[in-house]
């Protein structure tokens, strides 16, 4: 079995990549959370046992759970220079304003003896307080009071955002924001040097120009993704996946539809947009207004090596049964109704995670789109969501899916 497929949203899912929330979600504080991209402040404790019961369900379900702490800290045991050189990306790219700072951190993120402890320091963030022999040595140092020597990484939990599995090989996420660009060091990682996942084909690459995140991504079937063009997500960043996924690496995509979203945090990604549950049924964000502009890539018939790009503007119900060839059903959030369904979709109420047709993880607190998907026949895995609910973002945000079976 190859280490990584995925050809559909739907297929049974075998095996997923989590991270569960650590301290870095304990670092974030009122005024971080704008920038930190939180609305307000979980409850570690709590948040870690709705994730282990996010697992759970998984694990319940004959689904292999891997987390993305342990592929790194495994990665990073195989040499010593290896484990250098991450020390040290982290540190340049964590913004050390000087010199002295850098040599302390690296000192103190060596002197660990476990692997995996030094690794979820760098996620939690890094105070200047905990560094050893902590004294004012430079100017910055008496006259700055930002307490985080490194600033913790709180979105991590989202591991849908870095990087995304498309195919047999992988988009290496450039993130949007400069909260979130670190991310992509722990995935980067695992794709060069882990023994079961380096050298997988790299459709975009975390040093492309423009910004492209896993949650604008979506795998419709094994010739057709769908990809928002969001406030995330830039469409020259598309363009390059496009000729890629084309032209520079044989796959078996030939169309890309990229999903003209509104630019803003309340429509952040497409899967919050909306998620695909069963073959023919797809959830739907309460609010969007239609028809849809989408734009077709593929390659372009008459001039080799490009791509060709046509317009439609057509309801989503309408660009999917297109697509699709056959009749689809989409369930608004909440149902429609007024107060619900902004409540629900504040909530993340689409955004559903597959673990088969028919069958999806979703939060309990959605119970009445919940309702109304069990009504249509779809199984239903609540999870509880009081904690993890507060980082915005739903099951499918919390999830990478390594290998999907491929749809009968
Ligand atoms: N695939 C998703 N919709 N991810 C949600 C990520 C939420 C996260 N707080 C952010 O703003 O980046």
């Amino acid at each position: 079995m190859k280490s990584l497929h995925v050809k559909s949203e739907i297929g049974r899912l075998k095996k997923v990549l989590l991270h569960r929330p650590g301290k870095e979600l304990e670092n974030l504080t009122p005024q971080l959370l704008e920038r930190l991209l939180f609305d307000d402040i979980p409850w570690l404790e709590l948040a870690q046992k709705e994730h282990d019961a996010f697992s759970n369900v998984f694990r319940d379900n004959g689904v292999d759970v891997v987390y993305l702490e342990d592929l790194v800290s495994d990665t990073l045991k195989q040499s010593d220079t290896l484990k250098q050189q991450f020390i040290n990306q982290f540190i340049n790219e964590s913004h050390v304003v000087n010199d002295a700072l850098k040599y302390r951190l690296s000192d103190y993120l060596n002197g660990f003896n476990d692997t995996k402890e030094m690794v979820l320091k760098t996620m939690s963030g890094i105070r200047k307080n905990e560094l050893p022999s902590f004294e004012k040595l430079t100017l910055t140092d008496y006259i700055d009071d930002y307490p985080f020597a490194t600033d913790p990484m709180p979105n991590l939990y989202f591991t849908r955002d870095p990087f995304s599995t498309i195919g047999n090989g992988i988009s290496m996420n450039k993130m949007f924001t400069e909260t979130r660009r670190r991310e992509t060091l722990y995935s980067d990682i695992i794709f060069k040097h882990h023994n079961e996942y380096k050298d997988k084909k790299r459709y975009y690459n975390r040093d492309d120009l423009m910004s492209i995140e896993g949650g604008d991504i979506l795998v419709l079937n094994e010739t057709i993704l769908a990809i928002g063009v969001s406030q995330r997500t830039h469409p020259a960043a598309i363009e390059t996946l496009a000729m890629n996924v084309f032209y520079k690496y044989g796959t078996s995509f030939e169309t890309i539809l990229a999903f003209d979203i509104p630019k803003s945090r309340a429509f952040m990604h497409l899967d919050t947009v909306f998620t695909q549950i069963d073959y023919d049924k797809f959830t739907l964000h309460n609010s969007i207004d239609q028809p849809f502009k989408v734009y077709e890539l593929t390659k372009h018939p008459s001039k080799q090596g490009e791509v060709k790009v046509t317009q439609i503007v057509k309801t989503l119900d309408q660009i999917l049964e297109h697509y699709l060839n056959h009749p689809v059903m989409l369930i608004p959030c909440g149902g429609g109704d007024q107060i619900i369904s902004f409540r629900e979709q504040w909530n993340d109420g689409a955004n559903t995670l597959a673990l088969a047709p028919g069958e999806v993880i979703v939060y309990s607190r959605n119970h009445v789109t919940n309702k109304i998907l069990t009504d249509h026949g779809i199984k239903i895995h609540t999870i509880p969501s009081s904690e993890l609910s507060r980082g915005r973002g739903g099951p499918r945000c919390m999830s990478m899916p390594l290998i999907r079976e491929d749809l009968k």
